[in-house]
Order: C-alpha cells, then sequence, then structure tokens
C-alpha cells in the first residue's frame, strides 16, 4: 500500500496573496523550483507554476500585476493511502501534529506510484531472473531493474531516458502496446542479447502513458523448459516403475493421515479394495487389523525403523519406515512395503502340524517358501503326480530345492504318515552302496553286524525313497536298481529270498542324465524307467519374485538362531535381487548367515551386500583406453555420452550423475536429449 508521505515532496517556495508575477518569479528562480504556494493569513490558499506566469505575460498582463493562482488544492492526513479526486490538480500534506509536510500534483504522485510499485514488483519477483524495464509514451526509459542491467549487460546509468525502441530489434510493432494491446513471449535482441518477454501497457485514467517490458535471457529460457521436460520425463518414467513395482510406497503425514499410496497396493494387507479407502485416513484407525504399527515406531523412535506386519488374516508384509525432516520436523513418513505372505502348501502345513504333535521335531521347520507363478504352477502338477505312485524325476541346478520338493511330493501323497527314506547316492562310498540300498544279512561278510541289516529300501516300505544325486550312481549298482524297480523286491546281501517292497521312488539330479547316457556313463534303459514323470526346477534367477521371501525366511531363521535383531535396507534387497545366484537357494542361505555375521549394524545395507556378493570393489581407477583414432571432438562427444549413460545406469537420477560428473543437472539432460535422438 502506498500511501501519501510516500510521494509528498518538501514545500520550498511560497508567496504571500496578491503578490506580484514579479514577485512570484524571483521567488521560483532563488529557489530553484517550478511551483511556488499562494499564502493568505498563515493558510496555504492555491499555487502557481512557472507555466502558468508564462502564460499570464503571454496573455498582455504586466509583471506588476497580481498573480492569478489555481485553487484546486486539497489538504489530506499524509498517512492515508493516496487515491485521487475529482477536480483537484494539487495535494498538500498534512502530518500528525497538523503541520504541512509536503506537496504533490496528481501527475508526479501517478508517476510516482507506478515507479513504486514496479519496485515492490521488482522486490517480489527477485531472484526469478526476471528483467524488468519501464518506458514512457516516447518510448523513453523511466525505470529498470537490477536483473535488466545484467541481462543487457549495460549500466541503468547509460540507459535511462534512451530510447528504447531504438535499443532493440524485436519481430513485434511496439506502437501497438501504447495503443493498449499487450505482447506475449515475444522474441527481442538488445546489445546482442537474445529475449524472451511480454510487454504490458501502462495507462492513467484511461490513458495510456507508457509500457511495461518482462523478460529473460532466451538461453536461460530454454534451459529451464528443457529441464522441465527432463523432469517431467523423469516422473512419468518414476511413475511407471512404481506402478510395475513389487512395493507399496505410502505417504503418511506427521499426524498419521494417509497421504499417497504408488506402487502395488497390498489389498489383502488392508483387507480393502482399493487404495482410496485409506487415503485421508489416520493410520491408527487400522493398526487395530495389523501388528506393529510401524508409523508410531518409526515416529517415536525418530529414526528409519523396520519389521514385519502380520494382519488378522495372516498376511505378512515387511516394511521399512523412513521419517522425513524439514527443518528438524517431522514432515512425513514414508513406508516402503512388500508382500512376503509365504505361500506355503497345504501339504507343508499338514507335515508341519503332524511334526509339531509327535517327539521327533525338535529341529528347525523347512517350509517351501515361494511366491512365483512358476513354483506355483510346477507345484500344482507336482501335487497331482503326488495322488499316485508313479516314479518322479527331478531335475534342476544344484541348490534350487529338490529335497525340499520331493518332501512337498510325499506329503503330498496318500505314503504321508509312511517313512520318507532319502538318499544321497553321491556320497555313500561305492563299496557300501549296495547293503546301504538292500541291506545284508548275518555273516554276509567281514565286519557285517551278526544279526544282518535292512536296507533303505526295506525302511522305505509302504513309503517313499529319495534317491538323490541319481548321476554319481556307478553302473553295476544302476543295474541292481533297475531290478528293483522292475521287480518292486529286493533281495539282502548274502540272502537268498526276495522281500517285497513297496515304495514310491523319486529320483533328483542336478546332471544331465540324457547326456550321461550318450556317453555312456548312465543305463539308457534305467534312465527310462526313472524319468515317468520329469519336473525340472528353475534356478532362483529365473523366478526372481521368490528372492526377497526366501531372504527374509533365513533371516528370520537366523535371528531365532543367534538371538540378534537385524534388517534389510531395500537397497539391500534390490542388489540381492539382481545378483545371479549361481549356487541358487542354497547361496541364498549362505549369503544370508554371512551378512548376518558380517554387517555390524542393525541394517544389512547395500554395501555390505554388495561386498559379500563382488568382493572389494575399490579397484584401481583404469585410465580410459582409446583402440582407434577419431576427430577429438567426436571422441569427446562419445566419452561424454558414456559416461552419462553410465551414470544413469549407477545412480538413476540426473541430479546424482551431474554430482558425479561434476556438472550441472541441465547439462545432463541436454546430452541425454541427444542420446534418446
Ligand atoms: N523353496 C524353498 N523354501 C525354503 N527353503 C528352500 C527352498 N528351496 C531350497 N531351500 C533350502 O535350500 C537348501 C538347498 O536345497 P536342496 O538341498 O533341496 O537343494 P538341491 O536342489 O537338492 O541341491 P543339490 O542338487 O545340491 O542336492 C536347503 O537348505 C533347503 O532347505
Amino acid at each position: 500500500m502506498i500511501r501519501w508521505k510516500d510521494v509528498l515532496k518538501p514545500i520550498t517556495a511560497v508567496v504571500n496573496h496578491g503578490h506580484s508575477i514579479k514577485a512570484a518569479i524571483q521567488c521560483l528562480t532563488s529557489q530553484n523550483t517550478d511551483i511556488a504556494f499562494i499564502e493568505n493569513q498563515g493558510s496555504l490558499i492555491g499555487y502557481v507554476t512557472t507555466h502558468c506566469l508564462l502564460e499570464q505575460i503571454d496573455v498582455g498582463q504586466s509583471i506588476e500585476e497580481p498573480i492569478r493562482y489555481k485553487n484546486d488544492i486539497l489538504k489530506v492526513p499524509d498517512t492515508i493511502p493516496v487515491e485521487f479526486f475529482h477536480n483537484v490538480s494539487m495535494v498538500i500534506g498534512v502530518d500528525s501534529q497538523g503541520g504541512i509536510s509536503g506537496y504533490s500534483t496528481i501527475q508526479h504522485a501517478r508517476n510516482r506510484i507506478n515507479e513504486l510499485e514496479l519496485i515492490q514488483l521488482n522486490e517480489m519477483i527477485h531472484g526469478a531472473g526476471v528483467g524488468m524495464v519501464r518506458v514512457n509514451n516516447k518510448f523513453e526509459i523511466e525505470f529498470m531493474n537490477e536483473t535488466a542491467e545484467s541481462i543487457l549487460g549495460m549500466p541503468r546509468s547509460f540507459l535511462m531516458s534512451r530510447n528504447y525502441k531504438k535499443l532493440m530489434t524485436t519481430e513485434k510493432d511496439l506502437h501497438r502496446v501504447l495503443e493498449g494491446e499487450t505482447l506475449v513471449s515475444v522474441n527481442s535482441q538488445i546489445n546482442f542479447k537474445q529475449l524472451s518477454g511480454d510487454f504490458y501497457p501502462l495507462s492513467t485514467d484511461g490513458k495510456i502513458t507508457g509500457f511495461v517490458h518482462m523478460f529473460y535471457l532466451r538461453e536461460d529460457f530454454e534451459e529451464a523448459v528443457q529441464e522441465l521436460d527432463f523432469v517431467r520425463h523423469l516422473y512419468s518414467d518414476l511413475q511407471a516403475v512404481y506402478d510395475s513395482s513389487n512395493e507399496q510406497i505410502l505417504v503418511i503425514d506427521e499426524k498419521g493421515i494417509i497421504l499417497r499410496v504408488a506402487g502395488k497396493f497390498l489389498n489383502d494387507f488392508w483387507e480393502t479394495g482399493q487404495a482410496e479407502n485409506i487415503i485421508g485416513k489416520h493410520i491408527g484407525e487400522f493398526s487395530k487389523e495389523f501388528q506393529p504399527n510401524i508409523f508410531d515406531l518409526c515416529v517415536t523412535q525418530k529414526k528409519k525403523v523396520t519389521s514385519i506386519q502380520e494382519s488378522h488374516h495372516r498376511t505378512r508384509i515387511w516394511s521399512v519406515a523412513t521419517p522425513v525432516y524439514h527443518e528438524g520436523k517431522l514432515e512425513k513418513v514414508v513406508i516402503l512395503s512388500r508382500d512376503i505372505t509365504p505361500t506355503e502348501s497345504v501339504y507343508a502345513n499338514k507335515e508341519r502340524d503332524r511334526k509339531e504333535d509327535s517327539q521327533a521335531s525338535k529341529t528347525e521347520k523347512r517350509e517351501l517358501i515361494y511366491r512365483s507363478d512358476k513354483i506355483a504352477s510346477l507345484l500344482e502338477n507336482l501335487h497331482r503326480a503326488a495322488k499316485m505312485s508313479s516314479t518322479i524325476l527331478l531335475e534342476g541346478e544344484s541348490g534350487v530345492g529338490k529335497e525340499v520338493f520331493a518332501r512337498e511330493i510325499h506329503t503330498a501323497s496318500p505314503r504321508q504318515d509312511h517313512p520318507f527314506i532319502r538318499v544321497n547316492c553321491g556320497a555313500i562310498p561305492e563299496q557300501l552302496i549296495e547293503s546301504e540300498l538292500f541291506g545284508y544279512e548275518k555273516g554276509a561278510f567281514t565286519g557285517a553286524d551278526h544279526k544282518g541289516k535292512a536296507g533303505l529300501f526295506e525302511l522305505a516300505h509302504t513309503g517313499t525313497i529319495f534317491l538323490d544325486e541319481i548321476g554319481d550312481l556307478p553302473l553295476n549298482m544302476q543295474v541292481k536298481l533297475l531290478r528293483v524297480i522292475q521287480e518292486r523286491e529286493i533281495v539282502r546281501i548274502g540272502g537268498t529270498s526276495t522281500i517285497p517292497v513297496d515304495v514310491r521312488i523319486i529320483a533328483a539330479t542336478n546332471k544331465d542324465l540324457k547326456a550321461m547316457v550318450a556317453d555312456g556313463k548312465f543305463r539308457e534303459d534305467l534312465f527310462y524307467r526313472l524319468n515317468v514323470i520329469p519336473f525340472q526346477i528353475p534356478p532362483l534367477r529365473e523366478r526372481k519374485e521368490d528372492i526377497f521371501p526366501l531372504a527374509v525366511y533365513f533371516l528370520e531363521s537366523f535371528k531365532r538362531k543367534y538371538h540378534i535383531n537385524k534388517s534389510y535396507t531395500p537397497d539391500a534387497i534390490s542388489v540381492l535381487e539382481t545378483y545371479g545366484w549361481p549356487g541358487n537357494v542354497r547361496e541364498l542361505e549362505n549369503i544370508v548367515e554371512r551378512l548376518i555375521v558380517l554387517s555390524s549394524e542393525e541394517w544389512i545395507d547395500r554395501d555390505i551386500v554388495l561386498k559379500v556378493l563382488y568382493g572389494d570393489s575399490d579397484k584401481v581407477k583404469k585410465p580410459p583406453l582409446v583402440l582407434e583414432l577419431m576427430p577429438m571432438k567426436e571422441a569427446v562427444a562419445e566419452l561424454e555420452m558414456q559416461l552419462i549413460e553410465l551414470g544413469m545406469k549407477k545412480y538413476g537420477t540426473a541430479a546424482k550423475v551431474s554430482e558425479i560428473l561434476g556438472v550441472s543437472p541441465a547439462t545432463i539432460s541436454r546430452r541425454m536429449k541427444k542420446i534418446k535422438k
């Protein structure tokens, strides 16, 4: 708000009422001013300007004659806001003590207001890099801000009062602005500077008095647009990433109100169909449905926390809550969650319940953990095959869990209450295999138990025998095994009678049995006998969805074993998920144990996982290697592109890459545009 005292000028020339034109002219010249006020009995009653004195002489008045003065003046308290009154050409300000504080013609007040408003506007846009120039209706520069000075590269002292139109070349006719038209996004050039900006007409009492030009340097603007474009793309890319991710991202304000849900909405956990149903609600409303309330944990502990939350319907999610602070004050909590409800088979549960009842299960139970569709459909087929007694061959790389699947078949079969006997064909010394498998009669050989001993086939009677590492079975044993499969009877070593055995055979191998047959290392007839119902267990790298629940499962069991409390950071999980796992689930289990032991903190973070999986990566920096000659400019451009691509792959954001490469984010975005082309 602009007040009268902001625009008043001091009164310097006063002449008495009735004084001559000559006296007035003398007063004006001695005070070096253009306006003199007329006083009568201590009060100002009018004013006279040099211009009107000259007019009086011009019409033939003598300079000795008394002055004719204007009296359309108004006295106002100088603290009230400036406003204009009809039929008043001069305002005199009165201060709080009743004294005269100054004067202003209406025209001066209007100009001053324009100027002060521009100064205020300039303060508002200060820092935004916008230049501002005001000209009068003769195109003379009357005001310009500091940004305009620095954009144009010329000092204000040089530019003031110059004809702006003559300094500028522009595609539009500036007279149109003086006719009241606003011109936007006009390109112009001053002092070789390319500008882009808007022209706004200024008017007083409906009369155009000039215009304001607001502008910026075109190259800055283009850079900003590019940056905006880049950010927009980044935003939509991120949105796509969130939408396709397996994680649920929850943003909660400091009071507990759920502001936003991104990524995969875990509706089984919330027990509501859509994310919209929880947005805007207090997290506390749901905390009765699941335990623990990780938001409260995060707020009270004032740090990142992780927890496995379980709903009443036994949906388990793994969550990390991170507090977000702004100027030391908690602003938000971001919770990243994943569903880790193990898709346990009903049979595994049955077996567990059964074992829990029995004395035998003192050791930790092994569950079959998975979330991938691949394993889900494999299990469907396994369960179907389990119902019959046919021989099953499980093929798969070492460590994929063939034994776990063999047990699953057994538990899903009608033989579940009968023995499950595992034979590791590769681990038994060759000379003992026969007696282990088929048993022996008393005195069958030196060192044999004098009572004789039943073999594993006999022990597995009515149940299942699991022949692991079947490819390691020596050829002579292969013949004997073939006989058992065909005849369903065995003869103990040193025995003469046959013993019938009713067993379901499950064989497993990590070798290519077909290739072994071709090489003469495995009997073809046995191969066909075993290969009745074959199943391929996919390696872990082909079912990445299983990595996370398995990693959590192993972590939980090691936590119980070692009595310690550790958790993965989300970054650590990403590293685990992108690793190739040549040793499959067994390797994952071992790595998790190593991580537990090696990580010193409460968190198993990305760095320790990288270190354990890939070893120390502090390799010596290799200088770039040039293999062929090319123009230097091309080589530099190529290297730049490669650095940016590498950086984007590693860090994903232009901001981080620009920091690492030591250039501005705008440079990165420009180069990336080129890469995309
Ligand atoms: N889906 C799973 N859920 C839980 N644990 C699993 C799963 N798959 C494998 N494991 C665990 O991984 C380890 C290796 O599994 P297993 O011994 O069954 O593999 P394998 O395929 O038989 O290996 P090999 O060919 O070397 O004998 C075991 O400790 C097993 O309990």
